[in-house]
């Protein structure tokens, strides 16, 4: 599902944000991707979305070399990835239903269809109920089921997320990794940016560790 080969990132010409980065991700995983402050998980996310480029190495990602994509392409090739931020990124004048419609809507997928599918990312979230509740209504943690919801409202083969719980308590936080896990059991590839190591440890699922943007542990967590 995800390939990188000796891959590098620089910034600015000069500092180098990730250096010669090897892996390789199933098609189905689940894995969390770890490392101190500015280690480099932020850009191998956003690597993974090509919204950068790399200044070294090749990306490949669901059969697709994301450097021979072309720009028409990336649209396209972006709808098969949900992301899920700490922040959530809601909007704060539309309602849920209308926050986990806006994928669906500026695709233009017909109303019908796009409500039965908001309301089916809604119901795996748990709050088909509050379909016409304002974020502002909602508490943190259902905001950030709200941002799953959206991530997930396309049925992306890839789900990835950056800091996920980063504002949240401990019971709250393993509520929201039982979800990314509800939805690894269906199909999807689940890789999560976490500083969460303890509830990692917990978890059990494969370790991608990032020290000064070089990748110094793939495995089981401890
Ligand atoms: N657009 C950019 N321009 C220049 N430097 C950048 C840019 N984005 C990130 N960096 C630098 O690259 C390094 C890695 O940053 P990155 O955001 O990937 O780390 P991170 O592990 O996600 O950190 P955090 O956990 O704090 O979000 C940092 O030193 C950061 O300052």
């Amino acid at each position: 599902m995800i390939a990188f080969e000796h891959v590098g990132k620089r910034y600015g010409g000069r500092f180098e944000a990730l250096a010669d980065i090897n892996f390789r991700v199933e098609r189905g995983e689940m894995l969390f991707l770890t490392g101190h402050s500015g280690a480099g998980k932020s850009s191998l996310l956003r690597l993974i979305m090509r919204l950068e480029r790399p200044s070294r190495g090749r990306v490949l990602v669901a059969g697709h070399d994301l450097d021979r994509l072309h720009l028409s392409q990336v649209p396209y090739y972006r709808r098969q990835i949900g992301v899920v931020f700490q922040d959530h990124q809601l909007l704060f004048d539309r309602d849920i239903f209308a926050n986990v419609a806006l994928p669906l809507t500026i695709q233009g997928i017909e109303p019908h269809e796009a409500a039965r599918r908001v309301r089916a990312a809604l119901d795996k979230v748990g709050l088909l109920h509050r379909e016409r509740a304002l974020p502002i209504e909602l508490s943190t943690g259902e905001q950030q089921r709200v941002g799953i919801a959206r991530a997930v409202v396309n049925k992306p083969a890839l789900l990835l997320a950056d800091e996920p719980t980063g504002n949240l308590d401990p019971q709250l936080s393993a509520d929201i990794m039982r979800l990314f896990e509800d939805f690894n059991r269906i199909g999807t590839t689940v890789l999560i940016a976490s500083h969460d190591l303890a509830l990692i440890a917990r978890l059990r699922h494969r370790v991608l560790k990032l020290r000064e943007g070089r990748l110094v542990r793939d495995g089981e967590a401890a």
